[in-house]
């Protein structure tokens, strides 16, 4: 199956300023994709010229092989900004039921303000929301469709953790019916775990996009062992092992992917001494700062 949205060496400006540089982007159905990048990077104007919204000025975007701003592209994509703005005189049930007449789409209303939470405030005015009730209500809208793209800006900011949570068991059901999902976003630790691959911009640039294990491979950032030992060992240990000192009874030694397993065989070998060890390999956080910065390529 071919992808749902294809966008070729993209590149936009502003006035003489260059915001997006050659940018090659594609999610396949069912594909949830991070779209990472610091305060300025063009992750929105990216948005924006898959919605159509403003003009592409070199290279190409295809949503399911129709040109954005086209009747069937926005037939076909959903979007939600950071902050959703409703009607506030109209109630959650009236303004998802005007929006279903507008495209047309029809669907089950109370059944999908049901599927956000938002049951118990059907019938209240959306002026009486908090920001997570229309957060909510824009995700309604979004499912409202069908969509075959969803472009979800900063989706969860604003939002208490257990909403955080339900929003992407949401986001994850819409994937599993084959939506394509682009998750524009900073909030690195949630992204790490609800996302299938990476990509991230740097003025204007990708910079790197591929799943979080081909990135921690390509960037080969170290894994960080600490070693626990028997109190009256550790400073035998720590002779033979070196590494950093943590507290009294605790070493912490870097070594690279290709060096773990050998490292914690060596660890191993020094039997009771050693009381535990435990693994961080390299987080989203640490790739996200080692792509980002101004050398990474
Ligand atoms: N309407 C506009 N007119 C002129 N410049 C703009 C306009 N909108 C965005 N820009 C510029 O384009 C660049 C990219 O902005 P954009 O909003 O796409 O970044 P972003 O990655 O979404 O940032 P953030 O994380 O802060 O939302 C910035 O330099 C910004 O100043």
């Amino acid at each position: 199956m071919g992808n749902t949205l294809t966008i070729k060496s993209v590149s936009k400006f502003r006035g003489k300023i260059q915001i997006l540089q050659d940018v090659d982007l594609v999610i396949a159905p069912g594909e949830r994709l991070a779209l990472l990048g610091h305060n300025g990077a063009g992750k929105s104007t990216l948005i924006k010229t898959i919605l159509g919204l403003t003009p592409v000025h070199q290279g190409s975007i295809q949503i399911c092989g129709a040109t954005p701003g086209s009747a069937e592209a926005r037939r076909t994509t959903a979007f939600l900004p950071e902050s959703v703005s409703f009607h506030p005189a109209l109630t959650g049930r009236e303004q998802l039921a005007l929006f279903a007449r507008l495209s047309g789409a029809g669907g089950d209303v109370a059944g999908l303000l049901d599927r956000v939470g938002l049951s118990d405030a059907l019938d209240r005015r959306i002026g009486t929301y908090s920001k997570g009730m229309r957060q909510r209500l824009g995700l309604a809208q979004v499912l409202l469709g069908r969509p075959k793209l969803a472009l979800l800006d900063e989706p969860t900011s604003g939002l208490d953790p257990i909403s955080r949570q339900d929003l992407y068991a949401i986001i994850d059901e819409l994937a599993a019916q084959g939506t394509a999902i682009l998750i524009a976003s900073h909030a690195l630790t949630e992204v790490e775990a609800r996302t299938d691959r990476i990509a991230i911009l740097r003025k204007g640039v990708k910079v790197a996009d591929n799943t979080l294990a081909a990135l921690s491979r390509a960037a080969d950032l170290p894994t960080h062992l600490r070693i626990t030992a028997q109190s009256d060992q550790i400073e035998q240990l720590a002779a033979q092992i070196g590494g950093r000192r943590i507290n009294g009874a605790a070493l912490e030694i870097s070594c690279s992917a290709d060096q773990k397993m050998d490292e914690l065989r060596r660890i191993a070998a020094m039997g009771d001494a050693i009381v535990d060890i435990s693994m961080t390999p390299p987080r989203l956080e640490d790739l996200y700062r080692h792509f980002s910065k101004e050398d990474s390529r």
